[in-house]
Parts: structure tokens; sequence; C-alpha cells
């Protein structure tokens, strides 16, 4: 075919696909044309060559068909997605070229990255304004792991998606338009969008492809199979069914893109997990980020998940990464993961011995994965064998210890089948050799004494090659000629050499194939008859082999769901195990559990800060009758540090972990909501209130009584009397209507006062000591609020000249003046009461409207010479005055006063 040819297939294949670049086979070599060669040019750093044909320059850059894999990789981590397109030789003769599968972001197997790979399905139920209910499903094919729910609204979108962190994202026909949507998708997670097709998302479509993969899993789940959304527990009001119809529109399309992408991934999917969002803590994208679970705000130091990750295998530390982003509600889970970390803490000889088995196990559920995608090789088969000898090694350590076998670890470790896993250990030892070569075809995989036929082809070989070794020896014998030797190469194949000085002595059936400078090459009738066997010998053996050994996959592949139970039974433990290790190292405890509401604890910490400072422990108490502490401080005292330390010490427990304190009593939470600094809006050159705003209002919309809620400084983002105003209201609203949970740090320092008329707000602060001048944070946290205003203050220490100091007080004063704010109470008993930011502080409603506290006296009938002289000073212009006329005028007025 010609070049144009060539590359006129290419773009026709290209157009056939919606794949971003074409990798086509070309002989040897996958090619790359045109703007895919550009590219991959500057992607990869591979060379792009300029050829032109028929007047017509093209770029062209290739990879050889051997290394595909690691640049096709390479590629789709970077985001793109790559159609591969195959040739294959017709029985005519011609060579034809056609798509095989497209590599994308959402469906890789062969990553080298130990991170999770999500692909997300969206769906939207009906049309119209956005809101309202959407099907998610997430499926990762490395490990088999897909999860579907239902979620209400756009905000719990995103929040699922930015758990689950997808590397590709499907948006269902409804949810392309709202661009709304897409934008927040797009801010929050650096994922590719594709837009797949259409009527994959149809509901019957959908349906079909669930069944078809998983069988009749709608029923079995308790799921309405499209019709009105039923809840799995029958109780929970208002909460969508994980399995209703916009879930199972989300699952269906993502199963038909996988089969569509052709990785042949989509059997490592075994098990529809459905899970209800309320199953989990309610953690919004903005708040997972704040708290700096997975990742830090600014990319500097240490996330939770690096202070505390000690698991020894990448699907544990996948694990603790995953419970880290999604806590749980029930307690009796929580207290099966406390009672398995406890026994691990306690057991220290036993836990060292169990993670250094365990530090030897492969990454069973990817191995899953490549088995039942055919792209396992036999040392893969060896991993999985080798993981799965570990098992009974584990079991014995768990046994041994008396506390490890009467805490959750050994219900853990019992629930894959022992027996299935030894049968395929065993299975897998008795057909592979100890030592099999990384490829496939060429033989030398499979053990001696497994398959007859394969022992009687290597014999034979063996004679056949003995024959050969032999013979230069033989033949020295037969002819006398000494320096005769037997060789063997691609092109001659086997031969007898002679040196040219001996070659007259040659016996005749030695017949010439090759003269070289000294030496002469022969071959004999006999020598190519044993060839010609040797040859058929070893391709038979090669294609047996790898018979077997595609056998050998198929049985492994039936197992999948077996190896990911074995590969989840060791994450967890090794995740639970890890957070032992690391409760020991840093003396963490093991948090009581109670009824929402509460949150009692002693000498607490901030489970990262701690482990790079000399921390001072604080203590926290929340309870029904104090819900609300407004922590004040000068800045860098520590409010920041200790607000997140109550969220991370809730969540710590709310992942079954233990928590940095000395003693803790956690009130499991429906959700954490979290307000805090704007550094990263800043950069992304969003208006930073309006963000707060924002936020602000989701977590008014969104927290519950069983909440917990931080607040850092909300309202700092406009003009004071603004933020102050917008401060006050939340912190009302949340005390009187919302009753969640609440720390609000604040350097209003007006906000303080707040506390004497709503009946469950509190205050701490954060001690300094500024004696002589000099600053000393103590970190410590105390009740009450701080007696200064934190801004002047700091002005103050910051050493701005005393006279700008006394004049910014004194401006404050005037700012204040004549002000006043009423607080609102919750409940028709409450006092209403104002607040006087002049005065600093709350008179009841009736003293504010100028009356005393006590019951109103009746008003007298106005005096009019009262009236008279009230008009005059009204009158009065005192900038008109001179100083004299205006004490005159005092005088005169104060005289005409009744007595
Ligand atoms: N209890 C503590 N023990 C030791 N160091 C602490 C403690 N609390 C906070 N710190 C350290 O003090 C520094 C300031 O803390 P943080 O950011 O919480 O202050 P802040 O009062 O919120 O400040 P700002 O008002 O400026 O936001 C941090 O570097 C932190 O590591």
């Amino acid at each position: 075919m010609t070049a144009e040819g060539i590359v006129g297939q290419y773009l026709a294949l290209k157009r056939e696909s919606d794949a971003d670049l074409l990798a086509m086979q070309m002989g040897d070599f996958y090619e790359f044309f045109h703007e895919d060669a550009e590219a991959v040019g500057r992607e990869l750093d591979l060379k792009v060559s300029e050829r032109s044909s028929g007047g017509e320059s093209y770029k062209m850059a290739g990879v050889p068909l051997s290394e595909l894999t690691p640049y096709l990789t390479a590629l789709v981590e970077r985001g793109y997605r790559v159609a591969v397109a195959d040739q294959r030789e017709r029985e005519d003769g011609e060579i034809v070229r056609e798509i095989v599968r497209v590599a994308t972001p959402g469906t890789l197997l062969e990553t080298t990255s130990e991170e999770a790979r999500y692909l997300a399905t969206v769906v939207r139920e009906g049309e119209g304004a956005s809101g309202g209910g959407y099907g998610l499903a997430f499926v990762d094919v490395t490990t088999g792991r897909f999860h579907v729910t239902t979620v209400e609204g756009a905000g719990a979108v995103c929040t699922e998606l930015y758990r689950f962190a997808p590397m590709e994202v499907l948006p269902g026909p409804e949810v392309r338009g709202d661009d709304d949507l897409l934008a927040r998708v797009e801010e929050r997670v650096e994922a590719t969008v594709t837009l797949h097709a259409t009527e994959d998302f149809a509901p019957g479509r959908a349906r079909h492809a669930v069944r078809e993969h998983f069988g009749d899993v709608l029923g079995a789940l308790g799921g309405s199979d499209g019709g009105p959304a039923r809840s799995r527990s029958g109780s929970a009001e208002g909460s969508a069914d994980p399995i209703g119809g916009a879930a199972v529109r989300a699952a269906g399309a993502a199963l038909s893109y996988l089969s569509a992408t052709g990785v042949g991934a989509l059997a490592s999917v075994t098990r529809l997990q459905p899970y209800r969002p309320d199953d989990h803590v309610e953690l919004d994208a903005t708040t997972q980020r704040n708290l700096e679970l997975t990742e830090t705000m600014t990319g500097a130091g240490r996330s939770l998940y690096e202070t505390i990750d000690r698991t020894v295998t990448s699907a544990g530390g996948r694990l603790l990464k995953e419970w880290l982003g999604r806590p749980r509600r029930s307690r009796g889970e929580l207290e099966r993961r406390q009672s398995t970390v406890a026994a691990f803490a306690h057991a220290a000889l036993a836990r060292e011995e169990f993670r250094e088995v365990l530090g030897e196990a492969y990454d069973l559920e990817r191995l899953a994965s490549r088995s039942v995608s055919g792209s396992a090789d036999a040392g893969d088969f060896l991993r999985v064998r080798e993981t799965l000898a570990l098992l009974p090694r584990l079991a014995e350590v768990v046994s041994g210890s008396e506390r490890l076998r009467a805490s959750p670890a050994s219900e853990v470790l019992s629930r894959p089948d022992h027996e299935a896993a030894a049968d395929l250990r065993e299975a897998l030892s008795a057909a592979l050799a100890d030592d099999p070569p990384n490829a496939v075809t060429g033989g030398g995989v499979i053990r001696h004494g497994f398959d007859d036929e394969l022992d009687d082809l290597i014999d034979r070989l063996e004679t056949n090659r003995e024959w050969f070794e032999t013979l230069d020896e033989r033949e020295r014998r037969r002819t006398g000629i000494s320096r005769l030797s037997v060789g063997r190469n691609k092109t001659d194949g086997y031969y007898l050499q002679v040196a040219k000085a001996e070659a007259d002595a040659v016996p005749d059936d030695y017949e010439g194939i090759k003269t070289l400078k000294n030496a002469q090459r022969y071959v004999t009738d006999e020598l190519r008859e044993r060839e010609r066997e040797i040859l058929r010998l070893e391709e038979r053996r090669a294609d047996l082999e790898y018979e077997l050994f595609c056998e050998l996959r198929d049985e492994v592949a039936e197992r999948v769901a077996l190896l990911q139970d074995v590969g989840r039974a060791f994450a967890e433990l090794d995740a639970l195990a890890g957070l032992a290790v690391h409760a020991v190292k840093r003396d963490w405890t093991r948090p009581e559990l109670a009824e929402p509401g509460a949150l009692d604890v002693e000498a607490g910490r901030h489970p990262v800060v701690e482990t790079d400072t000399e921390f001072v422990p604080n203590d926290l108490h929340l309870d029904a009758d104090r819900r609300f502490l407004i922590v004040t401080g000068p800045n860098m005292s520590g409010k920041s540090t200790y607000m997140r330390q109550a969220a991370l010490i809730t969540l710590l427990a709310q992942v079954g972990s233990f928590v940095p304190a000395r003693r803790a009593r956690v009130g499991v939470v429906d959700g954490i909501y979290t307000r805090v600094g704007a550094l990263d809006e800043l950069a992304q050159g969003r208006s930073t209130f309006m963000v707060e705003m924002q936020e602000l209002s989701n977590i008014l919309h969104s927290a519950t009584e069983d909440s917990l809620v931080i607040l850092d400084e909300v309202g700092r983002g406009t003009a004071t009397y603004d933020g102050i105003s917008i401060a006050w209201a939340a912190t009302e609203y949340l005390h009187n209507v919302v009753g969640a949970m609440t720390l609000f740090a604040t350097h209003y320092h007006e906000l303080t006062t707040l506390a004497d008329h709503l009946p469950r707000v509190v205050n701490v602060h954060v001690t300094v000591d500024d004696r002589d001048g000099e600053v000393t944070f103590l970190r410590t946290v105390e009740e009450g609020a701080t007696d200064r205003s934190y801004g002047v203050y700091v002005a103050d220490l910051a050493g701005v000249p005393a006279p700008v100091v006394d004049r910014a007080d004194e401006v404050l004063d005037a700012l204040r003046e004549e002000r006043a704010i009423e607080a609102k109470g919750g409940g028709g008993g409450t006092v209403q009461a104002v607040f006087d930011l002049g005065s600093g502080a709350f008179r009841t409603a009736a003293e504010a409207d100028g009356g005393s506290a006590t019951a109103p006296e009746p008003e007298p009938d106005p005096d009019p010479e009262v009236e008279r002289v009230l008009a005059d000073l009204r009158d009065a212009d005192p900038n008109e005055m001179t100083p004299l006329e205006a004490l005159r005028l005092v005088q005169d007025l104060r005289g005409r006063l009744p007595e």
C-alpha cells in the first residue's frame, strides 16, 4: 500500500473512534501520524520524523510492538484516550487493520501506580433543572471494585466524585448540558471527561447490561429495578435507594463502556456493591480538602494519610486512604475495627510477625484483574501462588496469639475460602515451573511431571539435543579430523565446522554449505533430520505449554472472586494492623463511641501537628447544653489547630482508628462540615468571599443536629460590619435551628457576648502570655472569652507605632457608637436581647428601646416647653457657632427646662 493509502487508512480509523490518539500497527511497529505523532513526540520524548509522499508531507512516530504497553500506559496516565488498531492478514492475503481496544484512563489495566483507578458514571433522573436524584457508579477494573449509589443534588455528586477521585468520568445525557455541574466536577476532580454513547445510558439497555453481567442482582439486592426508590433497610426516610433506577442506569452504562473499550477487564468486576451515602459520614469535597486527609492544601507538609499510613502492602494503603475519605456511621462496624486495632496494638509480637508475613504479599486484587483480562504471565501466577500461601501462615499467627484469636481479625481472615485457596495454590504449584520466563509463548513455563505429553516431548528434545552435544566428539573420532566442532545459528541452523587445513579429510556424506576464511561448514542428512525433529519438537512444546498455560489462566480466572476475597481480607487486616502500629507509636487511645451530640476529649492532640511539634494537649467538651464554642485568641495562637483537631479526632474515631488523646468519647456524627481559609480559591482567581458564602450556605443547608461544624473566621472576606452581621446570623441559625455541634473561631471579639444570651453558646480562648511586652503562645485552651480585641492588639504586638495603635482604638470605638444588634434566642421563652457595639454589652430589648429592664412605666404627656427646647436644639448647628455661642445656647436651653 502507498504511503497516502496508509495515512488515509489511519485517518479513516481515527474518524471511526472517538479516541484522542490512534496507534496503528504496521508490521513490527505501532505508528502515529500527523498531530497524533506530534502529541506523542511531545508527551513521551519520542522521535517524530517528517515524511513526504505524493507531494504531501506528514509526521510520523512509532514504537516497537513489544513496547506498546509502557508507551500506552504513559499516555493514558497523562489523561489521553488511545485507540489501538491491530493488523491481520485476511485469507486472500490482504492486510487489514481494525481497532481492537481503546485504552482510557478509567479502563487502564496495565497501570504502574498503586493508586485506585476509578471510572465514574453520573446520570440524572429525568430532564429539567439540575438537582434531584443522581445515579453514580464507580468501577476500578484494576481491583474489580464496583460501587453504585443514588444521591440527591449536584453537591452530593461532587462529594462522591471527590471521595473516589476517578481517573475518568462519563456524564450521562442529562448531565452533559449541565455546565455548572461539569465545571464543578472539573474543578474538583482531575479526570478525563468522556462522552460515551447516549443509548447505553437508556434505562432498558442499562438494566439489561447489569443483568447480563451480574445475573438477577437487582431483585436480590432489594432494588426496585427501575421503579420508585425503595430503601434496603426500609426505614431510612428520605434517603435514596442505592440501586434505584438512576443507579442502575449508571451501572449499566459503566459496564457497556468497559465492554466497548475492549480491554477484557470486565470479567474482574465480580460483585456489584451498592451503598447508601448515609452509611458514611457526610464529608463534602471542601471538607475533605480542608482537613488535608489525603493531600495538603499547599502541597507542602504531610496529609493525615501520609502521617498515619503504616501499611505494608499497596492494597492496604489503598484501603486506608479509601476509609479516610469515607468514614462510617455504623457503630457495630466501627467497634469491630476498633477491637481489631486494639488486639493488634496489644499483641505486639504477633502483630510484627503478622506484618512481616503480610509484607510478602503481592497485590492480589490487581493480579486477579490481570488474570481475567488475559494479561497475566507466568510470573504473575507465581505471585498469586506465593500470596495464597500466606493465608495459612497468617491464620497460624492469629491462632497463636490469644488476643488476635479472640478478635475480629480471625473472622476477617476466615472469610475467604481457605480450602479453595489451597487447591488453587496446589494447582499452580503443580503446573508452574520454579523460575518461569516472562514470555508465555516460548516454553519453560510448565513444570516437569505436570503433563505426560509435554514430558515426553521434552524428553525427546533432550535426547536430540544430547545427540548434538556429543556429535563433535563422535565425528572427530569417526573422521580423524581434530579441528571439528558443532555449532548452531539462525541462518545456518546446526552445522559441522572443519578448519580449512583439514577440509580434505571430510567424508563423502558431508555436504558443504558455507565457506569462511579459515573454515568450512557442512551438514549431513542425519544432522538435517535431527534438526528438523528438534524444531518440530520445540514448536510442539511451545504450543502445548501455551495451551496448558491458557488452561491454567482460565482456572485462575474462574477463581477471580476468591483472589479478590483473599486480597481484600489482607488489605483490611493490613490497614487495621497499620493503625495499631501508629496508635502504639504515638500513644493514641481507643475512643469510646457514643450517641450523637457529644464530644469529650481529654488531652487531645492534632494527629499531624503532634508529629513534628512539642504539642500542648488540650481538652474539648461538647454536649447537649454546650453545643457551640466560640474560639478566640490572637493570630497564630492555635485556634485552627484546635478546631481541626476536633474534626480529625471525630473522623479517626469513625474510621475505626484510635485517636490522639488521653481519653476520648466521641458521639458518632452524620457529617463533618468545615469552612476554613480560602487559599486555593485565591489562586483560581475566584472571589474568596463568594466561595466562602457558598460554603457557608451549603453547611447551613446540609448540617443536622448530629453534625460537627467547624467555622474558621467566617465573614472575614467582606466589610467588617457585614462580616460581623453574617457571622452573627449564622451563629444564631446554627444554634437555634440546626443545633449542630459547632466550633467557631473568630477575630470578631463582639461575637463572644453571644454566649451570655444564647444558652448553648460557650466561649473558649487560646491563651497567650504577653507580660513584659513579650508574647508567648501557651497553646492551652481555657474557658471564657479573651478580653482583648485582637486586630488592634496584634498591630500593637507587631510593633505598629503607639500613636497609630491608640488612634485605631479610638476609631474602633467611634465605629461602634450607636450601633446595636438584636440577638434572637431560640424558642419562645428566651429573652430578646440587644447587643450594643458601643459598650460591648447586651441589654434586654426593653432597655434598648430606651426604657428600663423592669416593666415599662406609662408614658407621661409631653411638656410643650420641653418640645420647644428640643426643637431649638435640633435647629442649632454647632458648626456655625463659636464655642462661646455653643456654651451660651446650652445654658439658655437648660434654663428653659422645667424643674
Ligand atoms: N496545641 C499546640 N501545641 C503546639 N503547637 C501548636 C498547638 N496549636 C497550634 N500550634 C502551632 O501553632 C501554629 C499556629 O496555629 P494555628 O494556625 O492553629 O493558629 P490560629 O490561631 O488559627 O492562627 P490564625 O488566626 O492566624 O489563623 C501552627 O504552626 C501550629 O503548629
